[in-house]
């Protein structure tokens, strides 16, 4: 069998997409997913991510990590609706479905702006934060993010939580409402250019420790640059959007 895919990048956090509207890929495939996602042996990718038909909303995202597993992805679904637009299936705004429910999206001046889930339950610990944004995220500041050996303490620290773990994201504060990101995501078992969940959790964790009283924050990671905007009340968090490009790279066919 032929596949036809369309690769895509959000600041650098890659993916394979996948029109699968008629149904036809077998998504049940673990090994598939992962030499699909792999980079030397299949098209390589942080993640594959299926379009698929939905009853209610504009479509479904269905997103897989380069190992296969499933959960949500910040900028996967970003370039998901970049891919929903190129096949014609939205205009500049959607409301869709993932894993972690219902998502509006709008696409303006190449910028898509994700409203992210609402975020209300944030453990704060003596020198991390952790919370849920879609995907569970491990927040700690440092204070020389270039020196900062991620992948050695990312991959320690991802697997001390109860399964499935977490990502783990190194933060260095430039200025009030700018914050480096580096990112070690479960699942590619890897640092990667960028994670939007992630930075959505950096941003909001800035503001519960009290770091930046701005509810707009910009957070520099390694392949870009991705902003993060909040309403906060009596700790909960609502009106999370996360925001920035989303890029076609290029389409291909792979043999399966
Ligand atoms: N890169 C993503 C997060 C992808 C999922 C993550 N690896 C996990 O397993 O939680 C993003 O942009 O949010």
């Amino acid at each position: 069998m032929d596949l036809t895919f369309y690769k895509y990048q959000g600041t650098g956090n890659d993916f394979v997409m996948i029109d699968n509207r008629a149904k036809k890929f077998p998504k049940e495939n673990v090994s598939m997913i992962s030499y699909l996602a792999d980079r030397h042996f299949g098209v390589g990718a942080d993640g594959i991510i299926l379009i698929e038909n939905d009853d209610q909303f504009d479509f479904k995202m269905i997103y897989f990590n380069a190992d296969g597993s499933q959960t949500f992805c910040g900028n996967g679904a970003r370039c998901a609706v970049a891919f929903a637009k190129q096949l014609e299936i939205i205009k500049d705004k959607t409301t869709f479905w993932a894993v972690d429910g219902e998502h509006f999206a709008e696409i303006k001046n190449n910028l898509i702006s994700l409203q992210m889930i609402n975020v209300d339950d944030i453990k704060v610990n003596e020198n991390s934060v952790f919370m849920y944004t879609g995907t569970q995220h491990h927040v700690e500041l440092v204070d020389e993010l270039n020196e900062y050996p991620v992948f050695e303490n990312g991959k320690k620290i991802r697997y001390s939580y109860n399964d499935p773990g977490s990502n783990v994201n190194f933060v260095q504060q430039i200025n009030n409402n700018t914050f480096r990101v580096r990112t070690y995501e479960k699942g590619v078992e890897n640092e990667t250019l960028a994670c939007g969940t992630g930075v959505t959790a950096v941003a909001i964790a800035m503001h519960k420790m009290n770091r930046t009283n701005s509810n707009h924050v910009s957070l520099p990671v390694e392949g870009g640059n991705l902003e993060v905007s909040f309403t906060e009340n009596n700790g909960i968090y609502t009106n999370v959007f996360l925001k920035g490009p989303a890029k076609f790279v290029f389409k291909g066919s792979i043999s399966l």
